[in-house]
């Protein structure tokens, strides 16, 4: 039996605004193991980093939240901000899509390696001082003492990207939360991302990756989430998922990858406010049928899960 890491259970996530309400995450039902590499993949806007920070619990605050996180048989959800703020960095943690927005810029870098150890581990300053020459190192950030004593500005956007790496695994979290890490980077850089991710995966950390980068998950993944307008509509290894993708999104969602073509999904994505009735996918479905008009179930294949009618 594979060690459970992160339940999340019927989690759903609205948010109010002047034109209406944004249904950002509908029942989203998943776990992840223990050193496992989970990603969730989608279009743009369909809601996959609200979900992520829902599992952070760093939501908008006018955002609604219901549902269930469980992080190594703790729920999170029903913890206070308080004892949440100890869980953040220390069990989970995130990696934000923009270095030069998730550092602070006036502080030197080994100083906000190094914070997260002090804060979390109870580490004395020469102690986390030591161990964050040793996290540069790792993450070839060199000469770690003079590295150390830069602050952002003085980095090039790849070694900032390092940095924030060795930021999140400072205190040895369980799990990281990485969104889009490969947004706006070419194809080197994610090679380096990857291999960044890989190294800090074989130590023992479980990884949710949310990424609209199909061949990203791919290289990465041990198994794949698609979401679909505010929903999971499929949940599969990412062998089984990639031969054989189940949702008729999922398929087109495949089809649209360079290697495969770049088949256009048809139709338009819609809207966060009003969604469509049903199947969420079927106005743009080659498959759709008159049930499609009811709320599809999930089946549960044997662990492998698809919301949509042609499998009920
Ligand atoms: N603070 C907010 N207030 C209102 N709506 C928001 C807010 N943040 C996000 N949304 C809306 O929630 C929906 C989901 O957004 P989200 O950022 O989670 O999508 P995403 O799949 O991560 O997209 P991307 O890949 O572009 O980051 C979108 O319709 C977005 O416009």
């Amino acid at each position: 039996m594979p060690d459970l890491l992160l339940k999340v259970s019927g989690v759903s996530v609205t948010i109010p605004t002047g034109q209406g309400t944004v249904h950002a995450v509908d029942d989203a039902t998943f776990s992840i193991n223990k050193h496992e590499i989970f990603s969730l993949i989608g279009e743009s806007g369909s809601g996959k980093s609200i979900l992520g920070q829902a599992i952070m619990r760093l939501l908008p605050p006018n955002a609604v939240f219901s549902g269930k996180v469980e992080l190594d048989g703790t729920e999170i959800s029903a913890l206070s901000e308080k004892e949440m703020q100890k869980v953040r960095g220390k069990t989970v943690a995130s990696i934000a899509q923009n270095p030069y927005l998730a550092m602070n810029p006036g502080i030197r870098v080994g100083t906000q390696i190094a914070e997260p150890m002090q804060a979390h581990l109870g580490m004395s300053k020469e102690d986390s001082k030591a161990r964050t020459f040793r996290a540069l190192k790792y993450f070839d950030i060199v000469p770690p003492e003079v590295r150390e004593r830069e602050y952002p500005f003085q980095y090039s956007g790849g070694m900032l990207q390092r940095a924030m790496v060795a930021m999140g695994t400072a205190a040895d979290p369980e799990l990281i939360i990485a969104d889009e890490p490969t947004k706006g980077i070419d194809v080197l850089k994610k090679r380096n991302i990857a291999a960044i991710f890989h190294k800090v995966a074989s130590d023992g950390c479980a990884f949710l990756l949310i990424t609209h980068d199909v061949g990203f998950a791919r290289a990465m993944s041990d198994r794949i989430a698609v979401n679909y307008c505010g929903q999971i509509i499929e949940i599969a290894g990412k062998d089984v998922f990639f031969k054989e993708p189940l949702h008729p999104y999922s398929q087109a969602l495949l089809d649209a990858v360079p290697e495969r073509g770049m088949h256009p999904i048809p139709g338009l994505s819609p809207s966060m406010i009003e969604v469509p009735e049903g199947c969420r996918f079927h106005p743009r479905c080659p498959y759709k049928m008159d049930r499609c008009l009811k709320n599809p179930p999930v089946v549960d294949m044997n662990g492998r899960c698809v919301r949509c009618w042609m499998y009920a």
